[in-house]
């Protein structure tokens, strides 16, 4: 028996195909500034929407189709939820507890995003209507003042919104404390996160080295940034506590949640939660808007069908309001195909498979590296019709929400329409889904801002598009191509562009 089980042939199972690298380094030499366009063109070379790979000693799986990421990072999300472990940025810079870093195996993960997500339900964020219609109207003003340095402007909107969220805190005009702190943790932070600068990141041994030793400098550098991270994320927490203490304070998400009775580690969650809320919304809600602005210079179709729609709800000299959102479809499909035609983050954020496992006859690795698609998804021609089309009719009289992802608007309703076209292949998705289901990632991990994020934004680009109009400089030949930056969230590079009051 001994001898027939070692010896009678097994049916192999292979980890999912992809290039193999070099020895040491894997394939981190042969991916480019555009990472989500080589792991789709490996998809079609491998002929298969599910491959994987080596990065240095990580076992790294993307996924490429809508419908791997919905097996996986959805339907098996107890095992897909976990993020990768950065050594120097988890363990060195100490911020393994932040909201985006926590493991999903850890009791705090459950706890962040009950409170995240209760702090930004529908009816929540009904309380915040009044907040992004002031910030909307200086919004405008500062755009009308100064056009060119819109995307400034964006960036002020979007800290306003989310530092009285989180704080209660309002900004001062220019060069805001609490931002200059903020900006400065994003910054260290995308620092210590950049993959494949890190030794101890693929080799974690070297942790134990004495920091005297050559080429342990990554020691001394994780320790400064360690304690500079940490008194900049006390900053705003302990304005907050001083202002209750002299009950001089804005309800606000921390003012509701801190209890002087609850001990440390509940106050701990809570500073940690509202620290995630801007780190979540800033530089996403950026990326959007941008897009959008940008965008517009370069399908004035779409722009002027959107105009024409606002005029008509709202009549002559009145700009639209939040309570008008849920009548102006065109708008909504109009943010929908900005999300989908320059997604804010291409690849999601990586997650981690916590056990082995196998899907459609592949071996997972436990402890692989997941990377979602997102780019590949949203710009596949078997679900998009014309990817590289900017269409927002597209999502007009079509696709319905896929449920799972079904959004709560607070008094929004869903701006869709009837008449899912199913696909012709019996295949398990109509055409056209509505891309929010990919935009705001999977699983246990997806973004509970959406519904922030969705009434900011479109209340922006309502606003925007009622008073200005955008377009190409004059004289400009040829059409600026779209590119995107890399990095963990992807921003449109910029064009020149003109923005004028409208007549
Ligand atoms: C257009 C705007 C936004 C987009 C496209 C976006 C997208 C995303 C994506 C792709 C993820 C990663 C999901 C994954 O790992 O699978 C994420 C996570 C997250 N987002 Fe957003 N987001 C946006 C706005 C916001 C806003 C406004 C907030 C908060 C006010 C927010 C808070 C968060 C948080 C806290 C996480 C971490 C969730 C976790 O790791 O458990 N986001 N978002």
């Amino acid at each position: 028996l001994f001898l027939r089980h070692y010896l009678q042939p097994k049916k192999q199972i292979h980890t999912p195909p992809g290039p193999k690298g070099t020895f040491f380094t894997g394939v981190k030499d042969q991916l480019s500034q555009t990472p989500w366009k080589v792991y789709a063109q490996w998809a079609e070379h491998y002929q298969s929407p599910v491959i994987s790979f080596w990065v240095y000693n990580r076992r790294t799986v993307v996924l490429n189709d809508h419908k791997s990421v919905r097996d996986l990072l959805d339907k098996r999300a107890s095992l897909y939820s976990d993020r990768p472990k950065s050594w120097m940025y988890h363990e060195l810079c100490g911020r393994g507890q932040s909201v985006f870093n926590i493991s999903s195996l850890d009791s705090r993960h459950g706890k962040y995003r009950k409170l995240i997500q209760h702090g930004l339900s529908g009816r929540s964020v009904c309380d915040y209507h009044d907040l992004l219609e002031n910030e909307a109207n200086i919004f405008v003003e500062s755009v009308t003042r100064d056009p060119k340095a819109f995307q400034h402007h964006i960036r002020r909107n979007v800290a306003a919104v989310i530092m009285k969220i989180a704080y209660g805190y309002s900004l001062t005009e220019n060069n805001d404390p609490f931002i200059r702190v903020a900006e400065e943790s994003a910054q260290i932070s995308g620092w210590a996160l950049t993959p494949g600068r890190w030794i101890v990141d693929y080799y974690p041994i070297v942790r134990f080295l004495p920091s005297w030793f050559p080429f342990t400098h990554f020691k001394r550098q994780g320790e400064r940034w360690r304690k500079q991270l940490e008194s900049l994320s006390d900053v705003p927490h302990n304005w907050v506590k001083k202002q209750m203490k002299h009950s001089n304070y804005e309800e606000c998400f921390t003012t509701r949640l801190l209890r002087p009775d609850e001990g440390a580690e509940a106050e701990d969650i809570v500073k940690w939660a509202a620290g995630g809320l801007y780190a979540g919304a800033s530089d996403t809600t950026v990326s959007a808007l941008t897009s959008f602005i940008l965008l517009m210079a370069l399908f004035p179709d779409a722009q002027a069908e959107a105009q024409r729609e606002i005029a008509e709800f709202c009549g002559a000299g009145r700009v639209p309001a939040i309570v008008d959102l849920p009548h102006l479809p065109y708008l909504s499909a109009l943010y929908k195909e900005v999300l989908r035609y320059a997604p804010v983050s291409n690849l999601a954020l990586p997650h981690r498979v916590v056990q082995d496992d196998v899907y459609q006859s592949y071996h997972i690795p436990k402890d692989s590296t997941i990377i979602a698609n997102t780019w590949a998804i949203l710009h596949d021609p078997a679900i998009y019709p014309e990817p590289f089309e900017f269409r927002p009719s597209r999502f007009i009289d079509n696709a319905p929400m896929l449920d799972q992802h079904q959004p709560h608007y607070g008094n929004l309703e869903d701006t869709n329409h009837s008449g899912c076209s199913k696909r012709s292949d019996n295949s398990d998705i109509e055409t056209d889904p509505d891309p929010r289901a990919y935009c705001f990632g999977y699983g246990r991990r997806s973004c509970p801002g959406m519904r922030l994020a969705e009434i900011s934004v479109l209340l922006i680009m309502s606003r925007v598009l009622s008073q200005f109009q955008i377009s190409l400089p004059v004289g400009v030949e040829s059409t600026p191509q779209v590119e995107f930056t890399s990095g963990i969230t992807s921003h449109v590079k910029q064009f020149d562009i003109t923005i004028k009051l409208r007549q």
